[in-house]
């Protein structure tokens, strides 16, 4: 595994932002799907500060999400939401380059906009860049254990929460396999176990997606900080 170690969390996405930077200077526009829950909001509020901010040339970055739930941006619930309050309300960044899950939908809908978003926008499902997170039941993105398909030809589905119910639509694990580059976030003591797990177990032999899900043809890490990378030798 390829694993990236930073002292803190801060310092991991740091690392992440100056990659924004150097993605945003390619003379293309670039698409890059970010992750929710609660570790990226520290990239998030980094990107938003100087000297990302303006060093950031916004207008080539395109956004995508990971997985999102059903919820209106305003739900502090809404993976989307967080980003605009955290980083898209203190940037200027065109509205069409913001491709988001509409949560507020009903999910067979906004399942159905997404795909052709992602077909219209992405004809060969290839991204630049996926950042995903791992919950600590091994979830990433909203692809969870004994629920996941890894052989789910489509772009996204619609997945249930296993202990909330909560209702997802999440990119299919054979979409995030595509990606140029797959870097998984994780950080904090409360990963470390499970991580120990993915580095001394086979990934088939695991129910983990986040252990499972690597690029085919691309680059696959794990941005870690030092607590979540305790247990690991
Ligand atoms: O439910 C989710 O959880 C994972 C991990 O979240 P965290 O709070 O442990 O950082 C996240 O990657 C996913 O996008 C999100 O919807």
């Amino acid at each position: 595994m390829n694993y990236l170690i930073f002292p803190t969390a801060q310092h991991a996405v740091e690392k992440i932002a100056r990659e924004f930077v150097l993605y945003s200077q390619l003379n293309r526009p670039v698409h890059i799907s970010l992750s929710g829950g609660s570790t990226p909001k520290l990239l998030f509020k980094t990107l938003a500060s100087a000297p990302f901010n303006t060093k950031v040339r916004w207008k080539n970055l395109h956004f995508w999400w990971g997985d999102d739930r059903m919820v209106p941006p305003s739900d502090p619930e809404s993976n989307y939401g967080e980003v605009q309050k955290l980083l898209f309300d203190h940037i200027r960044i065109p509205a069409e380059n913001i491709h988001r899950i509409r949560g507020e939908e009903p999910a067979e809908q906004a399942l159905k906009r997404f795909e052709a978003e992602l077909s219209a926008v992405i004809s060969d499902g290839v991204f630049d860049w996926i950042i995903l997170g791992m919950g600590g039941d091994g979830h990433t993105a909203s692809l969870f254990p004994h629920q996941t398909d890894f052989d789910d030809e489509r772009l996204a589905i619609i997945a249930k929460h296993p202990e909330s119910g909560q209702i997802r639509i999440s990119k299919t694990a054979k979409l995030i396999e595509r990606a140029k580059r797959i870097t998984y976030l994780v950080t904090g003591l409360a990963k470390a176990e499970i991580l120990k797990q993915i580095q001394t177990t086979p990934a088939e032999q695991l129910p983990y997606p986040a252990a499972r899900i690597r690029a085919t043809n691309g680059v696959t890490e794990w941005y870690l900080d030092k607590d979540a990378a305790k247990l690991l030798k």
